[in-house]
């Protein structure tokens, strides 16, 4: 099969093909029910979610062809809530996106769609020697997804957005020397957020990851969203509608830590 991506010709409705796990019974992103969400009170308190990421002092970006990444070189460590106190290292984050505001996020609340969606990759630190040996285990990843909606610019995410005009073709890399805090890249709120068991969202779609969805969306300028649209993919197109549309919930619960 062509190398998989986005078009009708190899998008994720052809996914299962090559990677029969598209179909799999804990599949990655979800419709977030917000009703049928259950209130689980044991991730809060002492147990509640923690980052503790140190500032990158220079900053690696990839086009991958298939997103925007920021590979970490620090030792950023998330601990607590569904995590229990297993410490998960943070490994890179990337970004999905839509060609307008109106789509662009994996995860959706309610049927709502938000322009882009952030995910912070970690890998199992505590049971695991490497994020290799991590990825295909059940407990070897977690995610956080941040929503993102256009309105006041990040500033902490200028050092990727401004950059996006280098890394225009699949494959393109740079580093950046400049500072970047992970930790501002997350929304004020980080106590409200959904969890479940997922997957990766792109093949190979490893069931692997514990999902972290905050609530709160953190807000980015047209101006960022317009440079994420300007990328090229590993098929010379504009990299845009970067998602996979929901998979099917199947005996899966989703826990919420607010009433
Ligand atoms: N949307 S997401 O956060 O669910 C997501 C989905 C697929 C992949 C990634 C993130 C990233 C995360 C780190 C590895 C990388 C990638 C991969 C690369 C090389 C590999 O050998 C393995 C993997 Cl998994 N694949
Ligand atoms: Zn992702």
């Amino acid at each position: 099969m062509a190398h998989w991506g986005y078009m009708t010709t190899n998008g994720p409705s052809t996914w299962g093909k090559d990677f029969p796990i598209a179909n799999g019974e804990r599949q990655s992103p979800i419709d977030i029910v917000t009703t049928a969400a259950e209130y689980d009170s044991d991730v809060l308190g002492s147990n509640a979610l923690s980052t503790n990421y140190t500032p990158e002092s220079e900053v690696k970006l990839v086009n991958n062809g298939h997103s925007i990444m920021c590979q970490i070189t620090k030792k950023g460590v998330l601990t607590g809530g569904p995590l229990g106190k297993d410490e998960y290292r943070l490994e890179q984050f990337h970004l999905h996106w839509g060609a307008e505001d109106n789509r662009g996020s994996e995860h959706t609340v309610d049927g709502k769609m938000y322009a882009s969606e952030l995910h912070l990759v970690h890998w199992n630190a505590s049971k695991y020697s490497s994020f290799a040996d991590a990825v295909q285990k059940p407990d070897g990843l977690a995610v956080l997804g941040i929503f993102i909606t256009p309105g006041v610019a990040c500033n902490q995410f200028k050092v990727i957005s401004d950059n996006c005009g280098k890394l225009k073709t699949s494959g393109a890399e740079m580093t950046v020397d400049t500072t970047l805090d992970p930790t501002l890249l997350l929304p004020s709120n980080t106590s409200d957020y959904w969890t479940y068991l997922g997957s990766l969202t792109t093949p190979p779609l490893f069931e692997s990851v514990t999902w972290i969805v905050f609530k709160e969306p953190v807000e980015y300028s047209k101006e960022q969203l317009l440079a994420l649209r300007n990328l090229v993919d590993s098929d010379g197109n504009h990299m845009q509608d970067n998602y996979r549309p929901p998979a099917a919930l199947k005996q899966r619960k989703v826990k919420k830590t607010f009433t």
